[in-house]
């Protein structure tokens, strides 16, 4: 089958070549064309009067005795009494005028483009002239030519001579509709014009004959003004710039004096040419108009959320309180005790504190030590163990110098830490009012803010800390965060859970908020090989999103939602709204020690390009080592979260700083997006909280499916040029219209309309190439369609199936 589209695409060219004319042939040819058609107007021409002379000398045309009447002789009389008389009488003449264009292209070697319409219209008219001619003038059968004489009269036994009129007419008013555009609508704005044309002609006489009343006394007024001028300007003797100006405010104030003569004819002027120009700027205005915002006009802007138009958000009062009612409480014997043990211990190694202050959160206290002058910072950042000790505390975090403020900082853990609610994060104000296209309440600092950020500009989040230091709920926070801000039309969730127990909740919303796979029946992914699968699949769809952005001219996600929800961007041509994708793995350490590079390829692919066409990764480890968190992974995630771990190399692995090995664990986290280390208390959400919630939100109306992912097939399915019928995709006519109604041979054309996998729209590529459908691969251009249109395609199916 390869060697069938071969020879196929090899005669093609050549076929071209012997047709192509050079330059002088087509001269050569177009003037003879030209030449041919004036000679067959003359000859046509003089036939009229001598076609009765010449009868007889048709039947004698070999006979070089006899000559004929006609300007071009023999030959002139046998062929216009080929067109004319036995053809199609005066209409004939239509011919000449065809020809010439003809020959005149060729001539100047313009594109044919038009000429096969002209020549139908052309004959269109022939055949109507001669019929009506034939009609009306059936005494004179000469002007319908025999074809007219004879078509009446065939008519006529049909139909009648009724019939025949009408037929003209209907003739007629194709012609008027198709040929010269002539419909009801051009003939009344026609008369309009002309009605406007003709009144603002005769206003302007009417101006012009007042100008000219008034004329006279004004043109006096004005040239004896110019001599005032002139004197003037010849008396001061100033540059001539300066002169200029002069004269023309001289004239000007001279000018205004005259309000009689001068301005009423300008007024006049002036009101007859404001209707016009109003009229035109509508006209304009309705050319131009933007079918975007027409269609925004009457439809409003897209909602992506209508669908789901009922959609209720969970309500607050599914969170619970975990006990903390009024905020946080000050234990003040703490912290006089806490005060006096820092002071006592620096003092035994001979550090003066100049100031002390501390600011309470719910987990640790800062205190935040001003020293007196002269003392070392880094004599400080050594005693941390030591400091430690005395105050019998864990956890303790010495940041010397607290970055930006000039202070040293101590946070020493409470007594009694405060759980965060995720029920008080959500209700704050800072996350009701975030503006942010994905927010994530974290939990509280440790000035106990609510701490809330943006996933999408993070853009994607890693999170390590030891078994049991309050991961899982982190990551529970983070996907009520964006359950209780985000309808199911803007965020889908891509959840990848080996251990198959923690995220196994999210089920519940699976039509509403999770995407998944085309072939797959959970939506959440416990399984190695799918992982391997979606992480591949998120690639095509964020190839398809880049392809789409590239379409739209935009250059991220939001621009992108943006335009379409102006409607500006159409649904045909593969356009759709883009829900934001979240894609969470749990235990990632699990995967790479199992899939290694198959994972990381397309992770590390999707964390370096996945930003702006909004796919956000958070990956959550228990084992922050080296050859988990590789140091692609690391540089590609700068915004990270640790939780406690039991080391400092796995704090410097996860932060490239330590610390993360001094927290309290229980949801006690460092976040870092770049330089700063921000401690958080993490927001506490409990399992049935979140069953609550997917509850709340699983018993609504939802989609028919979950969000559908492109399909992707596996590396090993091979591709060939065997045309088998039989082993063709199910969806190969389907691509097989596309292409050729777009007559663009190209996979991603296939993948956008289709929404398929990369693989499966080469593989259909493929087996179109093997029906000769489409031409070889052309490198980065676009396969050429050796068919042209639907009709050809479906010869070429039939033909198939016999
Ligand atoms: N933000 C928090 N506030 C209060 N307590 C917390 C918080 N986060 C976690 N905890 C406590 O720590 C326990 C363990 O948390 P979590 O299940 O999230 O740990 P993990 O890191 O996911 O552990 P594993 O890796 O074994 O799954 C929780 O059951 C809870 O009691």
């Amino acid at each position: 089958m390869a060697k069938k589209s071969k020879s196929s695409k090899s005669t093609t060219p050549k076929k071209k070549a012997s047709l192509k004319l050079s330059k002088q042939n087509k001269i050569i040819l177009g003037s003879l064309i030209m030449l041919f058609s004036v000679a067959l107007f003359f000859a046509f021409i003089s036939f009229f009067f001598t076609w009765q002379d010449d009868q007889s000398l048709l039947s004698e045309f070999s006979n070089r005795n006899q000559e004929a009447k006609n300007l071009l002789n023999k030959f002139g009389a046998a062929i216009s009494h080929l067109f004319v008389y036995k053809g199609f009488g005066i209409a004939a003449l239509i011919f000449t005028f065809l020809f010439f264009i003809s020959g005149l292209r060729l001539f100047l070697s313009l594109t044919k483009t038009g000429l096969l319409r002209k020549w139908i219209w052309g004959l269109v008219f022939v055949i109507w002239i001669s019929l009506s001619l034939g009609f009306f003038a059936e005494k004179r059968p000469l002007l319908g030519g025999l074809v007219g004489y004879e078509m009446n009269d065939f008519m006529q036994d049909y139909i009648g001579k009724l019939g025949v009129v009408l037929l003209l007419i209907f003739g007629l008013v194709v012609i008027l509709v198709r040929l010269f555009k002539l419909t009801p609508d051009h003939i009344s704005e026609y008369y309009k014009n002309k009605k406007s044309a003709i009144s603002k002609e005769f206003n302007e006489k009417d101006a012009a004959e007042t100008y000219s009343e008034e004329e006279i006394e004004a043109l006096i007024q004005k040239e004896e003004k110019q001599k005032v001028v002139d004197t003037y300007t010849h008396k001061k003797d100033i540059p001539v710039m300066e002169t200029k100006t002069e004269t023309k405010t001289e004239t000007k104030t001279i000018i205004d004096k005259d309000f009689e003569v001068t301005i009423p004819v300008e007024e006049d002027v002036v009101e007859e040419e404001l209707p016009m120009e109003v009229e035109k700027i509508v006209e304009e205005g309705e050319e131009t108009d933007n079918l975007a915002s027409k269609l925004v006009e009457d439809y409003g802007e897209f909602d992506p959320t209508l669908e789901l138009g009922n959609y209720k958000f969970p309500t607050i009062d599914l969170l619970d309180q975990h006990g903390v009612t009024g905020g946080i409480t000050i234990n003040q014997e703490e912290l006089e005790e806490n005060k006096n043990k820092i002071v006592e211990t620096l003092k035994n190694y001979k550090i003066g504190i100049a100031q002390i202050k501390a600011t309470i959160g719910p987990t640790v206290t800062l205190y935040e030590i001003v020293p007196e002058a002269g003392v070392r910072i880094s004599k400080i950042k050594n005693l941390e163990d030591d400091i430690a000790l005395s105050l019998a505390a864990l956890g303790i975090r010495i940041i010397a110098p607290i970055p930006g403020k000039g202070t040293i900082g101590i946070e020493v853990p409470n007594k009694n830490a405060t759980i965060v609610s995720m029920r008080s994060v959500i209700t704050s104000s800072k996350f009701q009012k975030a503006e942010m296209q994905l927010p994530i309440a974290f939990g509280k600092t440790i000035s106990n803010e609510t701490f809330v950020v943006d996933l999408a500009k993070m853009p994607h989040l890693l999170m390590a800390g030891a078994t049991g230091q309050g991961k899982s709920v982190g990551l529970n926070a983070v996907l009520t965060s964006l359950l209780y801000k985000k309808h199911p039309a803007e965020v889908k969730f891509v959840l990848i859970d080996p251990k198959k127990v923690e995220l196994t909740l999210f089920n519940k919303i699976e039509r509403h908020f999770l995407a998944k796979l085309p072939d797959s029946e959970d939506a959440i992914i416990t399984d190695n090989t799918k992982v391997i699968h979606t992480l591949n699949s998120l690639c095509i769809e964020m190839d398809n999103r880049y392809e789409l952005l590239k379409m739209a001219l935009v250059r991220n996600i939001k621009e992108y939602n943006v335009k379409f929800k102006a409607r500006k961007l159409n649904p045909n041509d593969g356009h759709m709204f883009l829900p934001y994708i979240v894609l969470v793995i749990d235990e990632f350490a699990d995967l790479i020690m199992t899939a290694g590079k198959e994972v990381e390829t397309p992770i590390a692919r999707l964390a370096q390009l996945a930003r702006a066409i909004g796919i956000h990764l958070i990956i959550a480890t228990q084992r922050p080592s080296v050859n988990v968190i590789t140091g692609i992974i690391k540089a590609n995630f700068p915004a990270r979260i640790a939780f406690r771990v039991t080391s400092k190399i796995d704090s410097r692995t996860i932060l490239d700083a330590q610390g993360a090995d001094q927290l309290i664990g229980r949801g006690d986290m460092l976040y870092t997006q770049g330089n700063d280390v921000t401690r958080i208390q993490c927001a506490f959400v409990d399992t049935p909280e979140v069953a609550k919630i997917v509850e709340f939100i699983g018993s609504q109306r939802a989609y028919p499916d979950a969000h559908l992912l492109p399909e992707y097939v596996g590396e090993d399915s091979g591709t060939s040029l065997d045309n088998n019928i039989t082993d063709r995709d199910a969806l190969f006519r389907e691509a097989a219209e596309v292409i050729v109604i777009a007559q663009q041979g190209s996979a991603s054309l296939i993948q956008r309309k289709l929404k398929l996998g990369y693989n499966r729209a080469g593989r259909i590529i493929d087996q179109l190439e093997a029906a000769g459908i489409v031409g070889p691969f052309e490198g980065s251009k676009a396969r050429q369609v050796y068919v042209t249109d639907m009709a050809a395609l479906e010869v070429i199916f039939n033909n198939e199936k016999k």
